[in-house]
């Protein structure tokens, strides 16, 4: 994915495909794979897809996700596997299902030919069908030559490791160790992970519940409950009655590293949608302000403490911004869970990593010091401020923390688990997340 025009070209797949069929979920995945070349992120694209059609039935819903979702894990792949099969790229959305296809046919060996067949129906419906003789021919030449371009592709660093180019020599450097771990749990399924709601349901309730229900669960150090296999939440026991969110292991180490305690002034800085505000006050009994600059976003903070029966202050403001929002009050504790790459959820919205550009990096780092020196203004002394991002990348974590410890004698840092840095790199049962615990001199 290069430098692209951003542009909206959501593609309508069309009517006379059976909604049911394989054709169908592959052009209807290769529009949304378009959108996200032509700049869009996956999430937008789903909304546009799904208010356009409502009444698509889960099974067809699961089906154009779970292909959406792969092609973009292993995008890089399947580019270079059509650049040794095609002179020149093909006009979307047709490049876009050859690259769907190819997606299918690594993950499904077992149904190649009907993948192929399917892909060539699905050919026939865009651009007047102009180039249906030549995704057949592409896609059966990808079966017949498969063993030589899998050695080709395992010996290119883009179509082995699925990441851009730059993204991966930033990680070689930053962990000589790691970074292969790194690129592999981030090219792999989530896992489907729980927080249990402890002002509402015991962990050992919703395990009986789950028991009943037989949906086999294991628990992990910090109390995350992870599924072993992902379920709609409507399935879950207990969900609707607010003994339940979907939060990532990784990500509930916030609320559990903030240190809180009952009576605290605590601020969300960068809430939305709310997930760390609500585990928060599941914890302590806080008087809590939560913050989001994204008006549309700050309504999914209060539907979350709505479902969960928790109460805060919620307003939408850019946080850097005092005069905005802030009546002079200091605050005891101050989450700041900045806007970051989110390099360390890229299994989750696997998008993300041909969207971003390197340059990214040093955009977010300026904005997060810029959040981290208004924040600590509103700081008590003696106070708190857990600094978090789902970042892997040093720029926007220990580098961004001790550039801001340098700049301020009165900061002290906290270890965290024994560490100043606390990097949760991505693996198996959490994503990548950073933590820094920053106390202000009394
Ligand atoms: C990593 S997300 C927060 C996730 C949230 N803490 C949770 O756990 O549900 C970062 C959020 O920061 C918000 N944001 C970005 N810049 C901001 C600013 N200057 N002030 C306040 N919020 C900001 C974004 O709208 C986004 O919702």
């Amino acid at each position: 994915m290069t430098d692209q025009p951003r542009s909206r070209r959501l593609v309508a797949a069309p009517s006379r495909l059976p909604e049911d069929s394989l054709a169908y979920a592959l052009v209807t995945a290769a529009g949304l794979i378009a959108d996200v070349v032509g700049g869009l992120t996956l999430t937008d694209a789903l909304a546009t897809l799904w208010a356009r059609r409502p009444d698509t039935p889960p099974g067809v819903r699961g089906a154009i996700l779970d292909l959406a979702y792969g092609t973009l894990r292993d995008y890089g792949r399947q580019d270079f596997i059509l650049d040794q099969l095609l002179q020149n790229p093909l006009p979307e959305p047709v490049q876009s299902l050859l690259r769907v296809a190819l997606h299918r046919l690594d993950t499904r060996p077992d149904t190649a030919h009907t993948t192929v067949d399917q892909a060539v129906e699905a050919a026939a419906t865009l651009l007047e069908g102009k180039f249906k003789g030549v995704a057949n021919g592409v896609l059966r030449n990808a079966l017949r030559q498969a063993t030589e371009l899998r050695a080709a592709a395992d010996a290119d660093m883009v179509a082995e490791h699925r990441h851009p180019p730059w993204w991966i020599r930033r990680l070689k450097t930053q962990y000589p160790k790691d970074w292969r771990a790194i690129l592999v749990a981030g090219n792999t399924h989530p896992p489907m992970a729980l927080r249990v709601n402890s002002l509402r349901s015991s962990r050992d309730e919703v395990l009986e519940s789950f028991a009943d229900a037989n949906l086999p669960v294991r628990v992990l150090a910090n109390g995350t409950l992870i599924l072993e296999k992902p379920v709609p939440v409507g399935r879950l026991p207990g969900f609707a009655e607010g003994c339940l969110s979907v939060q990532d292991a990784g990500a509930q180490f916030a609320a559990q590293h903030l240190d809180v305690d009952d009576g605290q002034r605590v601020l969300d800085a960068c809430a939305a949608p709310g997930s760390k505000t609500c585990h928060i006050l599941e914890l302590a009994d806080v008087e809590l302000t939560a913050l989001d600059t994204d008006a549309s976003r700050t309504r999914r903070i209060s539907e979350n403490l709505t479902r969960l029966g928790l109460s805060a202050t919620v307003k939408a403001a850019d946080c850097r911004n005092l005069d905005a929002w802030w009546d002079g009050r200091p605050f005891d504790r101050i989450l700041a869970d900045v806007p970051c790459s989110a390099s360390g959820v890229v299994r989750r919205n696997p998008d993300i990593k041909w969207l971003r550009r390197g340059g990214d990096i040093a955009r977010f780092a300026s904005q997060q010091a810029e959040i981290l020196e208004a924040l600590w203004r509103v700081l008590a002394p003696g106070g708190k401020m857990l600094y978090a991002t789902c970042s892997v990348f040093a720029e926007e974590n220990g580098e961004q923390i001790a550039a801001f410890a340098a700049r301020h004698p009165d900061c002290r840092r906290l270890p965290i688990g024994g560490q100043l840095d606390c990097q949760y790199l991505p693996c198996t049962d959490h994503d990548g997340f950073f933590y820094a615990l920053l106390e202000k001199a009394a």
